[in-house]
This record gives C-alpha cells, sequence and structure tokens, in this order.
C-alpha cells in the first residue's frame, strides 16, 4: 500500500501495469513517481489528488498515473526512468520510446505548484509534442477562419463554442479538453488577433464565448462569469449534447496486489539489527542504485559512507567482510565511474510504522547513523588524516545530499550542517550534534501528516527511557548532556542491538561485473556463487546461528582494544 488508494481518480500503476497502460498508450499520461516513506510526497498528494480529480474529464486524452518507487517491485521501473528524487512528476509522452528505446519527457513541473499551474503545465507539455500528438487527443491550437467556415460540412456536431481569448490564456484549452467525453458538440478556442471572426461576431471582450449552431444561427454564451466551470456547466446542458460511452481507465487498479505485513512486536528501549541492515540494502541497494552511473561527488559520498561503514558497523560476520569488500573494491578502483545493479530485502521492526507509508527507511537511517556515531566514540583514531576518512557526520551528509530520496529532508539537513557541523570537535561531540539535530527535526515534524499517530514526534529520550537525561532549572527543562551521551551509548551499543526478525545469513559477494569494459566496473550483492578472498575474511563464527536470537554482542566487531583497526 502507498500514499494513494483505488478509490483516487488516477491510475495506481505497478511495474506490470505500467507497461500495460501507460507505454504506447493512444493518451498522455503524467506519472507521480513517490516514495511512500518520503514526507514531502505524503505532502504533496492531497494536491495530486486534487488535480486529478479537477482534469478527470480530460482522460481520453490525459491520465493521471502514481506509481511507488519505495515498492521494491517497482524500483527497477523507477531507476529506469531515471528518478532520483521525491516527489517526481514525468509526463510520458505517448511517443515510441518504448519501441526506439527513447525517452521523451518534458521537464519535470514542481511539486509546489497550484492544481491551476500543474494543469496548464500539462497543456503546455502536450503542445510540445505535436509531432506525438496522442490520438485520443482533440485539437487545442487556435482556429482560424476557414475552419469555422466550413465547420459543420466537415464535422458531425449540432454546435460549436468558439472562446474568443488572448494568447495567454488557458481557458479555450481546458473547456475543450473538460468537454471531451461529450458528444454533439465541439470546443475550438480563437485569438483576440483573429480579426475577422472578432468583427463577424462582434466580440468586445476577452474571454467571452459564442454558441454556434449546425442551422447557422449564434449567440453569445450567457453566463455569470467568463470563467471554466460556467462554460462547462452551460454547454453540458444544451439539449442533444450527452456523454459519450467512453470508459475511464481503472481497470489496472484491479491488480494491484496489496500484502498485508505483519506486526512485529518491538520494543522501544532496543535497536533492531533488522532496521539496521534494511538501511543498509535500501541505501546502498535502492537509493544508490538510482543513479545508473555515478560520478563526481556521489562516488565520494558513496566511498566515505561505504569507509565508516566498514570501520563502524557493528554487523553480522557476513555484512561486515561485504561492507569490507566493498570498501577496498571502492578506494582501489581507479575508474571514476562505477555502474552497478540491485538487491531486494527489507524488514522493518523497530522502524515499522502502523500504515506501510510510515517510518521505514526514514527511521531506520536515523538508527544508522546515531549507531555509527556512538561506534565511533569507540575507535579513538590518532591519525588526523585517517579520523577525517572516517568522520560519521561528514559521510552522513555527503550520503544525504548526494542520495537521500527525500530532497526537501537533504535541503533542511544541509541546512543545519552548514550552519553548525564544523564546530563539532571530537567524536562524543558528533554523537551529541547529531541528537540534537534529530531532536530539531523531530520538534518541526511533530504534529504534521507524517507523523504516525502510534509513534508520535517527542524529544528523545523520553524520560521513561532516561530518567536521569532530564531535569528542571529554573522550571525550565533541561537536558543534562552528559547523561544523554551516557545513554546514547548505552542504547546504540552492540549489546542493545537484537537480531530479530533479521535474514538468515546471505554470502554477499563484491565482484567485477564479467561483462565490465575497460574502465567500468560493477557491485553487486548476491546469493553468492563468486566467494572470492571475502571467504577468508569470515570472522570466527561464520554461521553465527547462536547470534540469530537475543542480542549482538557476539557480531561486533569486537571492543576497542581488541584491535579491529
Ligand atoms: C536526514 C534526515 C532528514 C529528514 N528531514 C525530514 C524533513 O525535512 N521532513 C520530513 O517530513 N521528514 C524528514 N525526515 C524523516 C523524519 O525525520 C523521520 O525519519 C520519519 O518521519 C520517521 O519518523 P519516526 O517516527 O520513525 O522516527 P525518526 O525520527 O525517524 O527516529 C527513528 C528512531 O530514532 C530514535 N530517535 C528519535 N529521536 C532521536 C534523537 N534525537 N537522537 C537519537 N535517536 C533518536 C527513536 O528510537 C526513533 O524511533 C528526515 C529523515 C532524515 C534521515
Amino acid at each position: 500500500g502507498g500514499l494513494y488508494s483505488p478509490g483516487d481518480p488516477l491510475v495506481l500503476l505497478q511495474v506490470d501495469t505500467l507497461e500495460s497502460s501507460v507505454l504506447n498508450s493512444s493518451s498522455a499520461w503524467l506519472v507521480e513517481f513517490y516514495a511512500s516513506w518520503c514526507g514531502h510526497c505524503v505532502h504533496f498528494a492531497p494536491t495530486w489528488r486534487a488535480l486529478a480529480a479537477d482534469i478527470q474529464e480530460w482522460s481520453p486524452a490525459v491520465n493521471l498515473g502514481v506509481l511507488d518507487c519505495a515498492d521494491i517491485a517497482n524500483q527497477k521501473m523507477c531507476g529506469k526512468f531515471g528518478i532520483t528524487g521525491f516527489p517526481t512528476l514525468k509526463s510520458l509522452a505517448f511517443c515510441a520510446w518504448y519501441f526506439g528505446g527513447e525517452l521523451c519527457f518534458v521537464p519535470p513541473t514542481d511539486p509546489g505548484d497550484s492544481i491551476q499551474k500543474l494543469r496548464q503545465s500539462i497543456i503546455t507539455n502536450l503542445e510540445m509534442h505535436k509531432e506525438t500528438w496522442p490520438p485520443a487527443c482533440p485539437p487545442l491550437e487556435p482556429a482560424s477562419v476557414e475552419e469555422i467556415r466550413g465547420f459543420f460540412q466537415t464535422n458531425n456536431v449540432t454546435y460549436l463554442a468558439l472562446i474568443f481569448e488572448t494568447n495567454d490564456s488557458f481557458l479555450g484549452r481546458e473547456v475543450t479538453l473538460d468537454m471531451l467525453q461529450f458528444e454533439n458538440i465541439a470546443v475550438r478556442r480563437v485569438l483576440s488577433s483573429e480579426e475577422e471572426l472578432v468583427k463577424k461576431y462582434g466580440v468586445t471582450s476577452f474571454p467571452s464565448s459564442f454558441l454556434l449552431i449546425k442551422n447557422g444561427t449564434f449567440s453569445r454564451i450567457p453566463v455569470q462569469m467568463e470563467a471554466r466551470s460556467f462554460y462547462t456547466h452551460f454547454l453540458r446542458r444544451l439539449p442533444g449534447v450527452m456523454r459519450g460511452p467512453y470508459a475511464p481507465i481503472r481497470a489496472p487498479d484491479m491488480l494491484i496486489k496489496t500484502t498485508p505485513t505483519p506486526r512485529r512486536p518491538a520494543d522501544r528501549s532496543k535497536v533492531y539489527m533488522a532496521d539496521l541492515e534494511s538501511a543498509l540494502h535500501y541505501a546502498l541497494r535502492v537509493e544508490v542504485a538510482r543513479f545508473s552511473v555515478l560520478t563526481g561527488e556521489r562516488v565520494r559520498a558513496l566511498k566515505d559512507f561505504v569507509a565508516v561503514l566498514a570501520k563502524y558497523f557493528p554487523g553480522r560476520p557476513f555484512v561486515r567482510n561485504f561492507l569490507r569488500s566493498v570498501d577496498r573494491w571502492l578506494r582501489n578502483a581507479r575508474e571514476s565511474r562505477i555502474p552497478y545493479s540491485g538487491l531486494e530485502f527489507v524488514t522493518w521492526v523497530g522502524c515499522q510504522g502502523s500504515e506501510p507509508h510510515f517510518r521505514g527507511y526514514p527511521c531506520s537511517l536515523w538508527t544508522l547513523f546515531h549507531l555509527l556515531t556512538v561506534q565511533a566514540t569507540r575507535h579513538r583514531s590518532v591519525d588526523s588524516r585517517e579520523a577525517a576518512r572516517h568522520s560519521v557526520l561528514g559521510a552522513m551528509r555527503g550520503y544525504v545530499q548526494s542520495f537521500f530520496g527525500c530532497r526537501e529532508c537533504a535541503q533542511h539537513f544541509e541546512g543545519m550542517a552548514a550552519e553548525s557541523m564544523d564546530k563539532v570537535r571530537s567524536v562524543d561531540e558528533a554523537a551529541l550534534w547529531l541528537w540534537s539535530r534529530h531532536n530539531r527535526v523531530n520538534a518541526r515534524l511533530a504534529g504534521t501528516e507524517t507523523e504516525d499517530p502510534q509513534f508520535p514526534k517527542l524529544q528523545w529520550p523520553p524520560p521513561e527511557l532516561c530518567p536521569l537525561c532530564h531535569s528542571v532549572v529554573n522550571r525550565r527543562h533541561v537536558w543534562d548532556k552528559a547523561a544523554v551521551l551516557r545513554f546514547l551509548k548505552a542504547h546504540f551499543s552492540p549489546a542493545n542491538i537484537f537480531l530479530d526478525y533479521t535474514e538468515p545469513e546471505r554470502a554477499l559477494v563484491v565482484r567485477r561485473s564479467r561483462e565490465a569494459k575497460e574502465g567500468a566496473g560493477e557491485w553487486a550483492m548476491g546469493d553468492g556463487e563468486e566467494r572470492g578472498e571475502e571467504e577468508e575474511e569470515r570472522g570466527e563464527n561464520g554461521r553465527g546461528e547462536e547470534g540469530e536470537k537475543g542480542s549482538c554482542s557476539s557480531c561486533t566487531p569486537a571492543s576497542p582494544g581488541k584491535g579491529q583497526e
């Protein structure tokens, strides 16, 4: 389930229905690619729904759809469309790209736009595709004197409504599309510059509209206001005008399979390895993989992120081996371009929301980074270059900037980072910095529609988790930072990570692509036919069966003294 339901006046697409209904369709499609976990998509959904309702009548020519890129099944398709942030609007214009492999997107519309602006930009986009005009779409260009003169000879309708307007007005085109499903009437726009027609009908104000009847008579359309809804209301009630047999496209909705996710009871005082591993997979295999090729800043961000993970992630041995291999591979890769492909399992436990669009990935990403900042306090680095390479906050900043799909979240986070991240002087301060910035985000989001009612956004840790963190001075709440730091170190410690609901161990492999040409490689996680040097690196308890139950102290990279550096 995503943010939309089958009752909404738009088409819920899935990877299979996208192929069958959108590609090669006789109408134009505007598809919102969203991620159900993305707060800004939650905010945008009412706008998109309202737009769909507003232009429902245009549906033989223009259809609105949605595709949830957070749904693993759709991931590849989203990658194919080059979706790198959410929400993204793309118009899939009816041209032959599916056959020719050519993508013909129009520039995405700004999700902050009003319904009117979005509606008008649909028309503008349609008009940019003159050669590939959707067969189901009526002509929208201005009418000429000749066309009007011979109109009733060439068209079998009783009425022709002429909307006189200035060039920049969208009214005529909107009413034309609004009347698309109605028979026995046509609507054409006439520009105010079309002097002969303006004179002929005695038009004195723009916009205004005239009704021509097949028997040769004409009259001004009497409306209270020269506006879209008044025109369509009048025209749809003319005698002999009725709705045609067009049936809107709804069928694909039926194909949407929603498998209810089982509730996984979780304890709020614990951290779950399933969330952390899911965050890793989602980050590396979904978010990073959205970019078909990585270059420049993104390569650096990925390298820093993986370096930090390889050093600090207290994972099961096979995950740690995997991270170290990726790190090594990324560091040694001379190539500046790194293509790769995807992988697919994600289970939320501590981050499971009461609805599928709550919590999940962003929750696990916060958890992962808190854990990493705390792990870093356990490794004192002597070499400052080494320390810089393993700066958790720097890696988080780079990751969020380069890859985090919720682009507005990324902007907010970057704002906070730019303001104060460089003032952080120690690993302890880094853990506290992230804690306090996360609390700022919690405060900003409390009470908004992205808040899961069952997990209200509170200042964290609440008194029941850490009584000592809170005190009151002069009747004002104050945090005891030393207590908070102690609490963070205990909460995000390997001993507090539980393995409930983790997937069984898999061998995760980094390999050079078989097809790799010179200068390019691939990295992939697989079921592991190709175990290379990673095999030798397996930890002492390679199978980790004990570790499947209880906490994860046995799967940590060892305590500081044990020399994992
Ligand atoms: C970098 C970043 C920026 C974001 N910006 C936005 C935004 O601008 N707008 C938007 O709508 N959403 C944003 N989000 C998403 C949002 O912050 C939440 O992650 C999401 O709404 C899920 O909330 P949640 O209730 O699961 O708890 P989360 O806030 O995700 O927290 C996850 C878990 O971390 C623990 N926790 C909570 N607070 C703290 C803390 N202060 N210190 C340590 N641990 C803590 C708790 O155990 C909590 O369950 C952002 C996410 C990230 C990762």
